[in-house]
């Protein structure tokens, strides 16, 4: 039995990153990571197989995607096709809440909710951490998705157990500001970006020692609810992601001006006593890690700097959600 459902899933932001792939087809990383869900973003997606079409088509904020976009989806939706033997056409429908000018990586809510309704539309039903790997194979950063608060990603030794795992609700006063620097689609994926880190940067090694003890601690800082601790650990492992970029070949920096304005703002408010820290991912984005309850005083801030359209707070987000049509 097959039920057309609308699935939302939230983006997540790393705080200890994922950087580099072990296995490029299977999407396997060669560290464990954990992220914040975020409220503010999110996708819905349909998926209904359906006898009165021809062929998979995909629609994306309304508009039907070209043939490269659904191929992709195709090819997402066989790990759902194979064990269940469904040949039916799909349509598929997705939209993104991401504020149009976020230039936030939809690619983890994306894959996220497609996983989700295609786990709905072909019966399979999986499970939340087994779907997980299927979301896995769309977008690395997607497998975080299918829970809220923190989350972590276990690297895991095979595609079956490198999975998703839900660390704690981060309902204690948990907030993100998201600071836009630039929306514009970047010239070099996160995909790209790091397969070159991996293969060129000498400071790649250093990395992965260093971010396998940083997950250790952060989750014992969530565990006892020391903010300090797990700001000062997230600010630290997003500067030693971009410290392997700096030393790959060619070098690679998605910074631009005001990402560094942004950063020493952050270090600003911390001498005037506000508790907040800084991340970034593949893009001049910045997101500030802070306490909810602090986050429009710094919004309030960064709004003498930057327009308010560039500055989106999140409250923690929840793991996948089935919407009613
Ligand atoms: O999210 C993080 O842990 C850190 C990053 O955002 C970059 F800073 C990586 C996201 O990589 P993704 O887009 O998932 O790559 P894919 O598996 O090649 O699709």
């Amino acid at each position: 039995m097959t039920i057309e459902k609308k699935v939302r899933a939230y983006t997540n932001i790393a705080l200890i990153k994922y950087w580099g792939k072990r296995d490029e087809a299977a999407i396997l990383p060669t560290s464990s990571s954990l992220s914040l869900t975020l409220d503010a973003f999110y996708t819905e997606t349909s998926v209904a197989f359906k006898e009165d079409i021809t062929q998979d088509t995909f629609y994306l904020n309304g508009v039907l995607q070209n043939e490269a976009a659904t191929q992709k989806v195709s090819r997402f939706l066989k790990l759902f096709r194979e064990p269940t033997g469904i040949q039916t056409p799909a349509l598929i429908k997705s939209t993104n809440f991401v504020p149009t000018a976020a230039g936030l990586a939809s690619s983890a809510s994306g894959m996220a909710a497609l996983a989700g309704a295609a786990n709905l539309a072909s019966g399979l039903n999986l499970p939340d951490q087994e779907l997980s790997t299927y979301a896995r194979r769309g977008s690395g950063s997607a497998t975080r998705s299918i829970y809220g608060g923190f989350v972590e990603w276990q690297m895991g030794t095979s595609s079956e157990d490198s999975y998703a795992v839900p660390i704690d609700d981060a309902n204690w006063d948990i907030g993100m500001l998201v600071v836009v620097v630039n929306s514009r689609q970047k010239e070099v994926s996160s995909r790209d970006g790091m397969k070159n880190t991996v293969e060129t940067s000498p400071f790649y090694a250093g990395w992965l020692e260093s971010t396998a003890k940083d997950l250790i601690e952060i989750k014992k800082a969530i565990h006892s609810h020391d903010f300090q601790k797990v700001g000062e650990i997230t600010e630290s492992n997003g500067m030693k992601m971009h410290g392997t970029m700096l030393g790959a070949n060619p070098p690679l920096s998605y910074w631009e001006p005001y990402s560094v304005v942004a950063m020493q703002l952050v270090r600003q408010l911390r001498k005037e006593g506000i508790p907040c820290y800084f991340t970034m991912d593949a893009g001049p984005n910045v997101k500030v890690l802070c306490r909810l309850s602090d986050s429009e005083k710094i919004k309030a801030r960064f709004a003498e700097v930057f327009r308010t359209e560039q500055l989106i707070v999140s409250r923690p987000g929840k793991g996948l959600q089935i919407m009613s049509n």
